[in-house]
């Protein structure tokens, strides 16, 4: 059980998911959202950037944080060969990610960043996905009714992708889906500053 009886929680995030998940802990929180620049460094190694985004989302509320807050943001990418997969542009931008994860293993990394004024921690949690093989009327179907374009590589792992094509998960199902809710658990238990 989380008592936070100093602080007041604020998840920085406009993601539905995110909001979904930190309720399931079952901790009070209000939200706090703001347009932030997802750019990273193309040298940056793929492994590293969820936990930079998270940290750079932060950066955007550091100003305005006041002394009892504790602020959570977070950032979910898809990597597959060595390649990060973001949001798709558009619907032939999903039909190729899409494409590109079915029948072989891929990995989803979520950086989360939780700051208050007096200490900074960031972590992440990657997972590795197996994808069955689809084929095109399934991707399209997928596309169509579900319009992932919110999404890191073009699929949700909680939508009907997930229950058809998903054959092996190695790490937190809730990861993939945009929060590690065990990490954020595991740091806001002990969270004294
Ligand atoms: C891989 C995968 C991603 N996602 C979502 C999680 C994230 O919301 C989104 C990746 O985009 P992010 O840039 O991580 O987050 P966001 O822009 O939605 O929200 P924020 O305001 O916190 O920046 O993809 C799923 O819902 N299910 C999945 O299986």
């Amino acid at each position: 059980m989380i008592k936070l009886d100093k602080h007041r929680l604020i998840l920085a995030s406009k993601s539905p998911r995110r909001n979904e998940l930190l309720k399931g802990l079952g901790i009070t929180f209000s939200v706090r959202t703001k347009d932030t620049d997802e750019s990273y460094p193309s040298a940056m190694d793929v492994y590293e950037v969820a936990g930079y985004l998270s940290e750079k989302k932060a950066s955007a509320f550091l100003q305005e944080i006041e002394e009892d807050e504790v602020l959570i943001t977070a950032d979910t990418v898809v990597i597959s060969n060595n390649e990060i997969l973001g949001k798709p542009k558009d619907k032939e931008d999903a039909f190729r990610m899409i494409k590109s994860l079915s029948g072989g293993t891929h990995e989803v990394v979520t950086g989360i960043t939780i700051t208050s004024l007096a200490k900074q921690v960031s972590l992440q949690d990657k997972v590795r996905v197996s994808f069955k093989k689809l084929d095109d009327q399934e991707i399209e179907y997928y596309i169509d009714t579900f319009k992932p374009f919110d999404k890191a590589g073009a699929y949700g792992i909680q939508e009907w992708i997930g229950y058809v094509a998903v054959d092996r998960i190695e790490g937190s199902f809730y990861t993939v889906m945009g929060l590690p809710v065990h990490l954020v658990y595991d740091q806001l238990k002990n969270w004294d500053c």
